[in-house]
């Protein structure tokens, strides 16, 4: 198993991956994908330049209603064969216990000429993006958070923070179950009414904020932090397995963490919850699996006042999980789409046939050749393929990371931060971080695997939650799902129709053509519109 966070500089030879990877940045706007460095110069991806997304308006119900000669490709193991300590999360969560080089590119012209500003996606009332209202200020937020909100570089709400926020923030407070597409600012709506509320004169913990995994506990509180910056006194903690701060009280205002080890600091009388007021459960759907940590989020929502105000946010709200929600969330008022609302439409969403393991082990290798990427995440369903994965790209030249429940928190911590700081541009994980992550300059996500529940049956919310790490509030993203054989391609499609997404096809082969397609496939995302990558 490697465990090690490899970045191995030292076994790069002539091909390395990082070389050829550009990190594409420009101001808070990640680079889309493009081909063949040397041929096709990057474009300019402006600030606030992105493709229109045309989301239907969203419901808001009131009240009530993976060297050498060769190795065997990385395996693609049925789920249910596992050991259930080889897979990350998925559904359900497992917690937080947690070629031819010959490529005659056609592809030299400067770049594309199609930009569509972000302010042009706010102005489309289909938009997630889109608000009524013009500025934060409408929404007679405390003057230190409008600040705060300043120190983002947020302008504008959302959709979600506009419809959420007044709900959130009246009095007395109310419930909330709230659903909005991938990246498009939940994190900011129950942030915002967590820092209207608290009373800083106060020195007790007041309020707690449950997430899945760390890496998005740690990233709730880095918002928050950031935020609440110009807000004097105020206190942060992370309650996620550290042995550093085992045994010390929380006392701090907000409590950002993992179910278990919250309810473990009240257990232990670490932490004392009798001036909580609000309770937040990131991406609900997921931490109310019953399977997986529903029953622990139970055990802290038991623990703490009883009119605590809960909040529930989450992509997706898969309707098994509704009768959960409503007993969590008793008499709430409900933000819902459709699920044919749910996919986000700057995310081009392409499937390539593969025929075997070992092509689709040397078809990952020709993608990194074709496309020049900014950061990317490649998922697979088990913590030895991500081992597997890693040692072979190393051996084949390329510098990646990985990330899986398999490593230790401090590991853990340090790898998402380099990949956030673009130290590692390739990063391959399970599922452990499918959700929530967000990352602006990561512009493609490959699914090594297609996402399958524990019972072997297509998993959509995990591929939306996958797909949705690129993308974000309003960027230019690709998903590409490898598909080894009939019964994967079966799965996929069965995926799609599911958010009734037509997606492309790519055959691989014929690289130009290879090329080509994926050319036309974002040149039609910066456009706004899916083209006929086949024309
Ligand atoms: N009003 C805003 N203006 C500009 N950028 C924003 C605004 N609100 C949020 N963002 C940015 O949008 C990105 C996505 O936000 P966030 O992570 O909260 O999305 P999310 O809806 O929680 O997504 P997911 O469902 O994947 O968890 C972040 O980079 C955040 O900084």
């Amino acid at each position: 198993m490697a465990d090690t966070p490899t970045d191995s500089k030292s076994e790069a030879p002539s091909r390395s991956l990082a070389d050829r990877l550009s990190t594409s940045r420009n101001g808070t706007n990640a680079e889309a994908p493009s081909f063949t460095p040397g041929k096709f110069s990057s474009s300019s991806w402006a600030s606030d330049n992105s493709s229109p997304s045309s989301q239907p308006g969203n419901g808001v119900e009131p009240a009530k209603t993976d060297s050498v000669s060769p190795p065997p490709a990385p395996t693609t193991t049925a789920s249910s064969d596992l050991a259930p300590a080889m897979m990350d999360g998925g559904a359900p969560w497992q917690g937080d216990s947690e070629y031819d080089n010959n490529v005659a590119s056609a592809l030299d012209e400067p770049e594309f000429d199609v930009n569509v500003k972000l302010s042009d996606l706010r102005a489309d009332p289909n938009s997630p993006l889109h608000s009524a209202i013009k500025s934060f200020a409408e929404l007679n937020l405390p003057p230190e958070l409008e600040q705060g909100l300043i120190a983002m570089n947020f302008t504008r709400p959302s959709k979600i923070q506009e419809r959420a926020l007044p709900l959130l923030l009246a009095n007395p407070p109310t419930n909330l179950i709230a659903q909005s597409q991938s990246g498009t600012g939940k994190t900011a709506a129950f942030v915002l009414n967590i820092l209207t509320r608290i009373d800083r004169t106060l020195p007790a913990a007041q309020a707690v904020v449950l997430a899945p995994t760390r890496e998005l506990a740690r990233q709730i509180l880095s918002v928050a932090q950031t935020m609440g910056s110009v807000m004097t006194d105020l206190t942060f903690r992370a309650a996620v397995p550290d042995p550093e701060k085992r045994g010390q009280k929380v006392v701090e205002h907000l409590v950002v963490g993992t179910p278990g080890t919250i309810s473990d600091l009240i257990k232990r009388r670490l932490f004392d919850v009798s001036h909580v007021q609000i309770l937040v459960l990131d991406e609900a759907d997921s931490m109310l699996d019953m399977s997986g940590m529903g029953e622990q989020c139970k055990r802290v929502k038991h623990l703490l006042p009883k009119d605590v105000q809960v909040n529930l946010f989450s992509a997706t709200f898969p309707e098994q999980v509704m009768g959960y929600a409503y007993a969590f969330a008793p008499d709430p008022n409900v933000i819902t789409l459709e699920v044919k609302q749910l996919t986000v439409e700057g995310i081009k969403q392409i499937y390539m046939p593969c025929g075997g393991d070992e092509k689709k082990y040397q078809l990952i290798l020709k993608l990194y050749e074709l496309m020049t990427i900014s950061s990317s995440i490649i998922f697979v369903a088990r913590r030895d393929t991500a081992a597997e994965l890693e040692r072979r790209m190393v051996a084949d030249g390329h510098t990646v990371a990985s990330l899986t429940g398999a490593l230790d928190g401090p590991e853990r911590d340090a790898i998402i931060d380099k990949f956030r700081k673009g130290n590692a541009k390739v990063l391959i994980a399970t599922n452990v971080l499918s959700r929530g992550i967000d990352v602006q300059s990561v512009t493609v996500v490959i699914n090594y695997d297609v996402p399958l529940t524990s019972t072997r049956n297509p998993d959509p919310e995990t591929y939306l939650h996958r797909i949705g790490r690129t993308g974000r509030f309003g960027r230019v993203g690709v998903a590409i799902t490898l598909c080894q054989d009939r019964r994967a391609v079966d799965q996929y499609h069965a995926i799609c129709r599911h958010f009734s997404v037509k997606p492309y096809e790519v055959l691989p082969g014929n690289w130009d053509e290879v090329e080509a397609q994926l050319k036309r496939i974002i040149k039609g995302s910066r456009a706004g519109k899916n083209l006929d990558v086949n024309a």
